[in-house]
């Protein structure tokens, strides 16, 4: 059996290689010839799968993408040609609700403003909008949801319309791209969505660039308008709008899903798929791979005051590291893609355990657990 498999896949090599003969490719330069006599391709978002890459697959029974995100696979085309494909939702969500929290202390700091006296509305209430929800209970920040899909079989939870989350001080995007339906999310900040905003509006995408209209977002930016600006996802990747980046508060390389769990939890969703698709059981297993994190822990000395869980959160992952890379660097030749490529370790808050001395309290960690922390064993 041939088995292709992204070259930015950690572990995938040792785990498919138990199916037969592994090649690890670039994604982004896949070319249709590289699919002649393959039977498994295992990609990441860069791999556009459409009828043009697939005119030589003669062979191809299985795609695998270890990301959440499937705008780039055409999966109808798939079914048509009777090859199974699998995806790995939620595997990078910790890591990108991580991405958020490290990014808002920054903007915090920056614009001297208190998280609690925020309101943050979480457009898309998936595997992504639902840990943020966790984080934002955690530090005692109000939410608004938004999420047309998820609203009228909820219950539980008070959504608003796009409308109305649009008055949020904070507005974080955690939508799938699409482009057709009753809420298409393709350029669902446009131009008019910015004009409404409220001067110092904070606005995060961690989705895909698509999302914003990039054009629409530089014009009212360099009108002057103070609309403190996250972006980790960009239109047109890796070409990324130059004239914008310095109006961009943070700007990072499409990492917020990298925690080397999240990339890792991908790899392994597909491999247990892909395992299932060929009649085996499963033999290898992420636990036996993952490194120890070079910051197992923290033992604190006393309760967690806002500024310790703070310094907490950004010792283990601040995102300013990767937003000063990405200046340096995401511009010339093939910056943004080495970024990814060459993307330094990186841990999820739960790689790291918190215990306190015994003036601390249970309840006083509790927060801290439920913002993603481990507890002892
Ligand atoms: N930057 C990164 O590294 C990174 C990492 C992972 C995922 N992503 C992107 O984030 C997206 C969300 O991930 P997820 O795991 O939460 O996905 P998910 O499928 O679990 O949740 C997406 C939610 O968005 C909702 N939604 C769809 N259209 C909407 C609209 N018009 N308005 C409001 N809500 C809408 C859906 O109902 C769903 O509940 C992915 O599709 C992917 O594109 C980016
Ligand atoms: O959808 C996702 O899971 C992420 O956007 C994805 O992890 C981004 O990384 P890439 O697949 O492009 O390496």
């Amino acid at each position: 059996m041939r088995i292709l498999v992204d070259e930015n896949m950690p572990y995938a090599r040792q785990l498919f290689s138990e199916f037969g003969q592994v090649e690890a490719i670039s994604g982004r330069d896949l070319t249709p010839s590289k699919l002649k006599d393959v039977d498994g391709l295992m990609i990441r978002s860069v791999t556009k799968v459409n009828e043009a890459l697939l005119t030589e697959a003669n062979k191809l029974s299985f795609v695998g993408s270890a990301t959440i995100g499937t705008d780039h696979v055409d999966k109808s085309l798939l079914m048509s040609r009777d090859i199974s494909f699998v995806n790995a939702p939620g595997c990078n969500a910790h890591s990108v609700a991580d991405y958020l929290i490290s990014a808002l202390f920054v903007l915090a700091q920056q614009h001297q403003f208190n998280l609690r006296d925020k309101t943050v509305a979480i457009i898309g209430v998936g595997n992504i909008g639902t840990r943020v929800i966790d984080k934002c209970e955690a530090l005692g920040i109000n939410y608004l949801l938004c999420d047309p899909f998820k609203a009228p079989a909820d219950a539980f939870r008070q959504y608003v319309s796009l409308e109305e989350a649009a008055r949020a001080d904070i507005i974080t995007f955690h939508v799938p791209l699409t482009r057709d339906g009753q809420y298409p999310t393709f350029h669902m900040v446009d131009e008019a969505f910015l004009s409404a905003l409220n001067p110092g509006t904070v606005l995060v995408n961690a989705s895909r660039g698509e999302i914003i209209d990039n054009k629409a977002l530089y014009h009212v930016l360099s009108q002057g308008k103070q609309l403190p600006t996250v972006l980790d996802v960009w239109e047109n990747e890796p070409h990324v709008m130059a004239e914008l980046l310095p109006l961009v508060e943070l700007a990072t390389a499409h990492i917020a899903g990298y925690s080397l769990e999240g990339k890792a939890r991908g790899t392994e969703m597909i491999y247990q798929a892909f395992a299932d698709h060929c009649g085996r059981r499963v033999s290898q297993h992420l636990e036996d791979f993952l490194p120890q994190p070079e910051i197992a822990g923290f033992n604190l000395g006393q309760p967690p005051t806002p500024e310790i869980v703070q310094r907490l959160v950004h010792a283990v992952y601040d995102v300013r590291r990767d937003d000063k890379l990405f200046r340096e660097h995401a511009l010339a030749g093939k910056g943004f893609d080495w970024l990814r490529r060459f993307y330094p370790e990186r841990r999820e808050l739960s790689s790291a355990v918190i215990t306190g001395n015994p003036s601390v309290t249970s309840l006083q960690l509790a927060p801290l657990y439920q913002l993603g922390f481990s507890r002892p064993d």
